[in-house]
């Protein structure tokens, strides 16, 4: 049976759901596993019937005034049911947000996402990435993780530019990255659980 990698998340101006796609990319490129993309901003059964069954969750959402979008906290509240009775327990969790500052605040956002993962008692995967880009003289723009985090893949879109152009391709190749790592460790975790179960 193929392993379920979902990837949730909210987008208001399409940023957000570019780096969602890569995300998704990456985790499908992982033999063995189907990722599928739902926005949140639609909370209906499909959604939680999809949340019920995947092994990992990667949220997503744009940095809004330093932390998660409205929407995706509106989110974050109704699964308050899930978590009384802790449907997510041990599923693997990640988190990714664009912004369009450099910074922006967006680890604030991924530390908000973490502890949200935490407290429905899912297992969070980092970015596992080194720093790149100005983290060294000969560190290159299109350098994997360019922005430099490590709890989640960060990307960068400047506010005039349209979903089209931005974020840029070394950000949303380390959005490939978190995705395939994620499944990656989906795989591991479903063949250990088989072992442990025999
Ligand atoms: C209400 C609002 C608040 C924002 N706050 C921030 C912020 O705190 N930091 C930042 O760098 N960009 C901020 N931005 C810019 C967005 O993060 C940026 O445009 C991002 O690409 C939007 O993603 P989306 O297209 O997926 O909605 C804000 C935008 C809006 C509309």
């Amino acid at each position: 049976m193929s392993i379920s990698v979902v990837i949730a998340y909210h987008s208001g101006y399409g940023h957000t759901a570019r780096q969602a796609r890569a995300v998704a990319s990456g985790a499908a490129s992982v033999p063995g596993v189907t990722a599928a993309l739902h926005d949140i901003s639609a909370l209906d059964d499909v959604l939680w019937q999809a949340l019920t069954d995947a092994e990992a969750i990667i949220f997503g959402t744009p940095t809004y005034m330093g932390s998660q979008s409205a929407v995706f906290q509106a989110f974050a509240e109704a699964s308050g049911s899930v978590w009384a009775q802790q449907g997510w327990r041990d599923k693997i969790a990640a988190g990714f947000t664009t912004s369009a500052g450099v910074n922006g605040d967006k680890l604030n956002t991924l530390s908000s996402l973490a502890v949200f993962a935490a407290q429905h008692g899912m297992h969070w995967v980092s970015l596992g990435l080194p720093p790149g880009w100005l983290y060294s003289t000969v560190g290159d723009v299109e350098d994997l993780n360019r922005l430099g985090g490590f709890l989640g893949a960060m990307a960068q879109a400047p506010s005039d530019a349209g979903p089209d152009d931005a974020p840029g391709t070394a950000d949303l190749r380390t959005a490939e990255h978190l995705g395939r790592r994620v499944a990656r460790v989906a795989v591991e975790l479903r063949h250990g659980r088989l072992v442990g179960a025999a």
